[in-house]
């Protein structure tokens, strides 16, 4: 359970760590200023709107008012003689106010004298409803109310206005969006430029783990000293870089060193026995691989501490160069020679066609070591005794070929020494 707690966790962390793509800066930066200019351009035009609206519809109440006010004004001495005809004739005349809608004229107690009603009273003004106003006026006629005047307009001249206003309002927003997005996309673009370049920079040197780029610093302002900064933390990598560089060739250098000393004989320039044990195990395996046959020479000196005893090491060291440098002579393309220790040498025979090439191999040898060899003018008796073995016909493995072809050279130390012997003969 808690396992799972902290798997769920380390994924929740991954997914923190790798953001999703999204779209560049330009683009949300001029949709930003786009959406706030026309939240801006809105609200403006609401308020003045809302505030236009309020003042024109304030100004006709107040019209309405003083043309009832006029109107009961008219009406009061016909009221007060009940002169229906008049009433009728006045309202008729007075009905030239565009929004009028009604014109009622009641007595004091309630009664319906005349009234006058428009012909757009019952017409639908459109899919909005235009608002109205009322105004009730009373009649007087010396100092006594004789009724009420009622006055209906419905605001349409003034709703069709806002309307209109509203339209051509929301055409200019429009407008002024569309250019102003063109306008902000152009400016944030050049804006932005330095950032996105820095941007592109970094993802080069990320992918092609090149520290030597530099960024191009335009201008001295925070992205010029932002790309300032980036390019002094690459030069800082690019040193260490090539400090790690540096260390790793010299840790090269030493390790190679270290392998030539390690796996050479330093007297006779050969492989020595570290270098010999590996390469015959891997030569075996490749034989047993290819299922070819490669052979084993154990080659030991004669008489060689006869040189050291009675020449010194000196010579006996010269001995070991010179036999060195002839056997190595004789080898073909791919053998092998290492000097083992003292006076033992091992010679490795990779694919070998026949058993009868390493035989010949090892007669030459033993001849170009029994060749007459000076050293300080003095003849040395030297010559060399070699035990041949092959793989897989004489041993299973390299342990195995190393001990037939070393028994061969005792064999053959027994039979006489400066001749060779097959470990097939070993006993013989
Ligand atoms: N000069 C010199 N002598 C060495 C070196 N390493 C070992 N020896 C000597 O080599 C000699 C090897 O002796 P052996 O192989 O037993 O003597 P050998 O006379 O060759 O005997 P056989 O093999 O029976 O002929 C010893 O005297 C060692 O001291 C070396 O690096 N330089």
């Amino acid at each position: 359970m808690g396992e799972s707690d902290s798997d769920r966790h380390a994924s929740r962390l991954a997914r923190a760590a790798r953001p999703r793509a999204s779209p560049s800066l330009v683009r949300r930066l001029t949709t930003l200023n786009l959406a706030v200019l026309v939240l801006t351009l809105l609200l403006t035009v609401l308020l003045i709107a809302s505030l236009t609206w309020k003042a024109a519809v304030q100004r006709q109440t107040d019209a309405a008012e003083l043309a009832a006010g006029l109107l009961a004004n008219n009406l009061a001495s016909m009221v007060a003689f009940n002169d229906l005809e008049a009433m009728r004739a006045e309202l008729a005349g007075f009905s030239f106010r565009p929004d009028l809608v009604e014109l009622r004229l009641l007595a004091a107690d309630g009664r319906v004298l005349v009234e006058w009603q428009s012909p757009k009273l019952q017409a639908q003004t459109g899919l909005l409803s235009a608002p109205e106003i009322e105004i009730r006026e009373t009649i007087e006629f010396k100092g006594e109310v004789l009724g009420q005047l009622q006055l209906r307009e419905r605001l349409d001249i003034l709703t069709r206005s806002m309307l209109w206003l509203s339209l051509t309002a929301g055409i200019v927003i429009l407008l002024a969006s569309l250019v102003a997005a063109a306008a902000s996309r152009l400016v944030q673009r050049r804006a932005l430029a330095p950032i996105v370049e820095l941007g592109r920079l970094a993802e080069q040197v990320a992918a092609q783990q090149d520290y030597g780029l530099r960024a191009q610093v335009h201008r001295l302002d925070e992205v010029g000293r932002l790309a300032q900064r980036f390019n002094e933390m690459l030069a800082r990598i690019e040193v260490a870089q090539e400090q790690i560089n540096q260390r790793l060739r010299l840790e090269q250098q030493a390790g190679q060193q270290f392998q030539q000393l390690a796996h050479h004989d330093s007297l006779t320039q050969l492989p020595n026995r570290l270098f010999f044990q590996g390469a015959i195990r891997e030569m075996v395996s490749r034989a047993q691989a290819s299922q070819g046959l490669m052979g084993l020479m154990f080659i030991d000196l004669d008489n060689f501490k006869h040189v050291n005893d009675n020449h010194g090491h000196d010579a006996g060291d010269e001995v070991l160069r010179v036999v060195a440098r002839r056997m190595s002579a004789v080898l073909r393309r791919g053998d092998l020679l290492c000097r083992l220790g003292g006076d033992e040498f091992a010679l490795l025979l990779p694919e070998l066609q026949h058993v009868a090439v390493a035989e010949q191999m090892a007669q030459r040898l033993i001849s170009s070591v029994r060749e007459p060899l000076v050293v300080g003018g003095v003849l040395m008796p030297v010559g060399a005794t070699v035990g041949l073995a092959f793989f897989p016909t004489d041993a299973q493995d390299a342990d195995g070929l190393l001990q037939a072809a070393d028994a061969a050279m005792y064999a053959a130390k027994r039979a006489g020494k400066n001749c060779y012997r097959r470990v097939a003969h070993a006993q013989g």
